[in-house]
């Protein structure tokens, strides 16, 4: 069954609501098709980050939850969640995978290699949770723990690196075990757009030593010119200038990521460059890589959402986006259930990709306006859902001035896709999956402001903009959540809330 209402989803990634300033280039751009739209119809804020969409309270929102929640009509308890409750109850020291691990590896005298991303930033990973990991080890009795470090400066404000480091060198100075024995930017380390050099250069100074040597972890990030996210893959060296912390064989390696998407393409190479070594790999939380690696905290259920309804009542959706938010208007949304179903079409746009857009805020935008005017001119296409990634993958480069282009760039764009929608007779709902652009700067640890690119614990703004003749009065419920996206899409589309969904329709 098809519907009479179709519609489009437009996810605007980044986009959140903050009070007009300075630092918020939503409010500093110049927005005359989304400021049009929000005074002339139906729009309202809902919630986007911490208990609201399965995080721990106060958490920023990221992209992978804000997805599966807007797909799932519910809350969904995320990984780092799981990871953080197993951690106060106690459950994850004791593990079984973790300990029987730790126990060989105690019993042989051999090492576990911790690698992650070392920061607060609770999107990939939290350096608490290596914290933990290293007092589990050292209870067991394991004599050698090796952390691979890999340094942020994305999702949390660069020049930050150092400070993270020390943190960790503390964790393992309380914990009576472990030390950094290699520092990687995270622009090689978690690199997911297929580029196999950089993540070769992290992995082969992680498992082989190789790459620039350093005395102490610290050196590693020193005058780093390109900034955190580029530290060059360096290695702790000791003083006959041997690499401290290799991997040698029956070791045990724990990517403690509890976000799979950045880290699975090093996960893959390292599972395979050490096959013939003979070393037990395992993950924090489950990843989606080729190799199997079991994880020590497994993922909830998110099946039940917008895309198992769609199937149900037979209509189709095409999914459009560029490159780096593909997955996340297809297997994100469909609660990362990779099965493909019959009423489903994937566009992804790759054109020119740049490694930050600094100098192309605009990125594949007119491509992704192309794709969204022709799915909708469909008349076998009850929904389009396509995501504009520029506000936030600009964003991520904490350069106000290209943010703010970028954001004027995505108003652009929603004009056109709006008059697509008015030539085809559908609705559109915008929405935001978490904060970014609105809060380009946060205080420094001397309280003066200085360039922040992560994600924020602000609402997101969502407009329904009706279809043409059906009018555009009527209010949305004030106090929604993402969670209440996927029962607002049913309802337009005509369709009763799935079984599943705690959300309700904000209509
Ligand atoms: O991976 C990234 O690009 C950022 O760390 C997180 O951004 P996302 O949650 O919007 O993907
Ligand atoms: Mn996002
Ligand atoms: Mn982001």
């Amino acid at each position: 069954m098809t519907t009479d209402s179709p519609g489009i989803l437009l996810v605007l990634d980044g986009w959140g609501h903050a009070p007009p300033g300075p630092a918020n280039m939503i409010s500093q751009a110049a927005t005359p098709h989304l400021g049009a739209l929000a005074a002339g119809h139906p729009a309202t804020l809902v919630r986007a980050s911490g208990d609201a969409v399965g995080l721990l309270p106060g958490t920023v929102g990221n992209s992978e939850i804000g997805h599966m929640v807007i797909g799932a009509g519910r809350p969904l308890p995320y990984d780092s969640l799981l990871v953080e409750q197993q951690i106060a109850s106690g459950r994850l020291a004791g593990n079984e995978l973790l300990t029987r691990t730790c126990a060989r590896l105690a019993e042989g005298g051999r090492a576990l290699h911790l690698i992650g991303l070392c920061s607060d930033g609770q999107i990939h990973a939290h350096v608490e949770h290596v914290r933990e990991l290293l007092r589990v080890a050292a209870a067991i009795g394991v004599r050698a723990v090796w952390i691979h470090a890999i340094t942020d400066g994305r999702d949390v404000a660069d020049g930050t690196a150092a400070a993270y480091l020390s943190h960790v060198e503390k964790f393992a100075a309380e914990a009576g075990v472990g030390r950094i024995a290699s520092v990687v930017g995270r622009g090689y380390a978690l690199d997911k757009s297929g580029d196999l050099e950089l993540t070769r250069s992290a992995a082969l100074a992680m498992a082989d030593g190789v790459g620039a040597r350093v005395a102490h972890a610290l050196e590693a990030v020193d005058g780093a010119e390109r900034g955190d996210v580029w530290v060059e893959p360096s290695v702790v060296v000791d003083a006959g200038d041997m690499p401290v912390g290799t991997v040698g064989d029956g070791d045990a390696v724990l990517f403690t990521n509890f976000r799979s998407d950045r880290i699975q393409q090093l996960a893959d190479f390292l599972v395979e460059h050490l096959t013939s070594r003979h070393v037990t790999v395992l993950s924090l939380a489950r990843y989606d890589t080729r190799a199997a690696i079991p994880p020590l905290v497994d993922r909830a259920d998110a099946s039940g959402g917008l895309a198992d309804e769609l199937e149900r009542h037979g209509s189709r959706s095409v999914r459009i986006a560029e490159s780096e938010k593909f997955e996340h208007v297809t297997y994100y949304l469909n609660g990362r259930d990779a099965r493909a179903r019959q009423v489903e079409d994937h566009v992804k746009i790759v054109g020119e990709v740049s490694p930050d857009y600094l100098t192309r805020p605009e990125m594949n935008l007119p491509l992704v306006v192309d794709a969204v005017a022709e799915a909708a001119a469909r008349r076998d296409v009850a929904l389009v859902a396509a995501n504009l990634a520029n506000i936030d993958v600009v964003g991520h480069t904490g350069d106000a001035a290209a943010t703010l282009l970028a954001v004027q760039h995505t108003d652009d764009a929603v004009g056109r896709i709006c008059a697509a929608a008015r030539g085809t007779g559908r609705w559109v709902l915008l929405v935001g999956d978490h904060g970014n652009a609105e809060q380009m700067s946060r205080p420094g640890d001397d309280g003066a402001p200085r360039p922040y690119g992560g994600h924020t614990t602000n609402p997101v703004p969502l407009i329904l903009v009706p279809a043409p003749g059906r009018g555009s009065s009527g209010r949305l419920r004030a106090d929604g959540t993402l969670a209440d996206v996927a029962p607002t899409i049913l309802a337009l589309l005509g369709f009763p809330p799935g079984a599943a969904m705690s959300g309700r329709s904000l209509l």
